[in-house]
């Protein structure tokens, strides 16, 4: 029993030293020996104080109180003691023993368990006070964690997330969490849109990675809302601003081509004199554009730019407009009369658009304006001294108009100043490029999206397209393209375009025959007969919903056939 004690006494932990009452060591076991470096000497039958010179032992002796849960220094070490007597049965000191124990370790994991609880309650206040919603999920795409903010963005509160696959909250787009996790790498400024609001959101994302082993991903969502609507109140205010002045200017006419340069050209030339011009050119060609930018490199750009659709004002009411009118002029007029839109522009310019659809009593008054540079206001006899730049614009054939007693040749004349033709889109189609570049920024800005470019196969589809609309048809045709495209895609594919208007440029009105005739023989027969052959396949497809049998039925084709055109005109199978 004795052997097994001293066993026991040698192999636990816990250094013990007993002593007599005249304080002689009894009892010195390995870990006493140990935390007193005194490994190997022999102790037994020594004074304590010997041994240990600092010892309270004596005192224990001498008084018979204990002292329990002591914290000293020993050396560079830590330890907690606990001293006691030992007493004989009729309570006489007989002896006294030290239990000790090195709690530097302990102590210093005490520290460490600290830092990290204030590690993590610092963490889990940011966690919580962070305006940017952020999302936890495991190596399996789990959801472990969301902050507040997440529930604040997303609408979705921790029992839809937790525990559940993180592709719960996302309304649009694919998972960067599971990117992150498949590919080991941090993705940055995803777009997506999540929850049941569908809120819009750049999303960050980061793989979790403790010891080169994947623990999950951290995503952080920063919410884009309040960007667009700040984005779109500037446009809005862009939009104000370039009302006031006169929009464009000609660094806004873009093209390469030699007709569209020379047209360019001639107009800058006109644009430093003060001489009438006409803009000749099919619907959407940009004839406005061209108004605004004489205007604006004009000594008049000061001025007010205004604007006045012949067409869209009803006959009786364009005189008034126009010209104004004196108080009591008509039924109805307006109490101290209507200043005119000629007036309006005083000292700056008067765009008169689509001027072929005046009617020949309005013409006649026009004319004097633009003899005499003076009006009289309907209902009024006293003439009125105007300094107004006319720009004029039409798409009809106005010479056939002059021939037809449609519209007066004197008018014609002053009109015809300077003439300035601006071509159709598919005969300069080389700018399609140049143009659906700027195209792409502007419906950037407007849908909040980062398009960058347009696939060479996209674009050759509109290359063969004639564009019967022009630059306007362009236009909308590449902003439908950009509605079609999923939020993180940046490059328009054939796949993004919307099918084409059919309409035949031959129906739009005829300007300037001979030029166009001049134009059109440059383009080889078997070029026209492929746009139209293309352009008739996908209308047909289109109809059947891309059913193929039936379209080759359709169109009399074998389906073989079929195929091979659908191959030709790279038409999506
Ligand atoms: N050369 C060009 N470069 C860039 N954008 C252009 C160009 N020409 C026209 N556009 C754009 O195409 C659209 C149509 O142009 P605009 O309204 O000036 O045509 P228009 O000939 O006056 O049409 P309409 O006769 O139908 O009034 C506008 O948004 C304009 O900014």
């Amino acid at each position: 029993m004795e052997r097994e004690l001293e066993v026991i006494l040698d192999s636990t932990h816990d250094a013990m030293i007993a002593v007599d009452k005249r304080g002689i060591i009894t009892l010195f076991n390995r870990a006493a020996k140990r935390l007193n470096k005194l490994e190997g000497e022999k102790i037994l039958g020594k004074h304590i104080t010997d041994v240990v010179p600092n010892t309270r032992l004596p005192y224990i002796l001498e008084t018979g109180e204990s002292e329990l849960n002591k914290k000293q220094a020993l050396g560079d070490i830590i330890i907690i003691t606990n001293r006691m007597p030992v007493k004989d049965d009729n309570g006489e000191i007989i002896g006294a023993v030290a239990v000790f124990r090195d709690i530097s370790e302990v102590l210093e994991l005490a520290e460490q368990i600290t830092n990290l609880k204030e590690m993590q309650s610092m963490l889990q206040a940011i966690f919580h006070s962070t305006q940017d919603a952020i999302s936890v999920v495991d190596d399996q795409g789990i959801g472990v964690m969301i902050n507040p903010a997440y529930t604040k963005l997303t609408g979705l509160p921790e029992k839809d997330i937790l525990g559940k696959l993180c592709t719960v909250d996302i309304a649009e787009g694919e998972s960067i969490h599971l990117q992150v996790i498949k590919t080991r790498e941090p993705i940055k400024n995803a777009r997506l849109k999540v929850g049941p609001w569908r809120k819009e959101v750049v999303a960050d994302a980061a793989p979790m990675i403790v010891d080169g082993e994947l623990r999950g991903s951290v995503a952080v969502l920063h919410d884009i809302t309040e960007i667009k609507r700040l984005t779109n109140e500037l446009n809005q205010a862009k939009q104000i601003i370039r009302n006031l002045e006169s929009k464009y200017t000609f660094d806004d006419i873009l093209g390469e081509d030699g007709q569209i340069k020379s047209a360019i050209e001639k107009a800058k030339k006109a644009a430093i004199t003060p001489a009438t011009v006409i803009l000749r050119g099919e619907s959407g060609t940009g004839k406005e554009l061209f108004a605004h930018a004489i205007h604006s490199a004009s000594n008049r750009k000061y001025g007010q730019f205004v604007r006045v659709n012949c067409a869209a004002i009803s006959e009786s009411l364009l005189e008034s407009e126009l010209f104004g009118y004196e108080e009591g002029a008509f039924t109805g007029a307006r109490k101290g009369g209507k200043l005119g839109l000629f007036e309006q522009a005083n000292g700056g310019t008067i765009f008169l658009d689509e001027i072929g659809e005046i009617s020949l009593n309005t013409q006649a008054k026009l004319l004097r304006v633009l003899q005499e540079k003076e009006l009289v206001r309907v209902g009024g006899s006293k003439p009125v001294t105007i300094d107004v730049r006319v720009i004029a614009a039409t798409n009809l054939d106005l010479e056939k108009a002059v021939r037809d007693g449609k519209f007066r040749e004197d008018l014609y004349y002053r009109l015809n100043v300077i003439p300035i033709l601006i071509p159709p889109l598919r005969f300069r189609k080389q700018d399609i490029g140049l143009l659906v570049g700027r195209l792409i920024k502007k419906y950037n800005q407007e849908y909040g999206r980062f398009v960058q470019d347009i696939s060479p196969k996209a674009l050759e589809i509109l290359m063969n397209y004639d564009w019967p609309g022009n630059i306007r048809e362009l236009e909308n045709f590449i902003g439908r393209a950009m509605i079609n495209m999923k939020f993180n895609e940046i490059m328009i594919r054939s796949k993004h375009l919307p099918s084409f208007e059919i309409k035949m440029y031959r129906n739009q009105p005829k300007i300037e025959t001979a030029e166009r005739g001049a134009m059109l023989v440059h383009r080889k027969l078997q070029e026209v007969i492929d746009e139209a052959e293309e352009r008739h396949i996908r209308e047909v497809l289109k109809q059947n919903d891309n059913n193929k049998n039936k379209t080759a039925a359709q169109l009399g084709l074998s389906i073989r056939n079929l195929y091979y055109k659908l191959k030709k005109y790279d038409i999506e199978e």
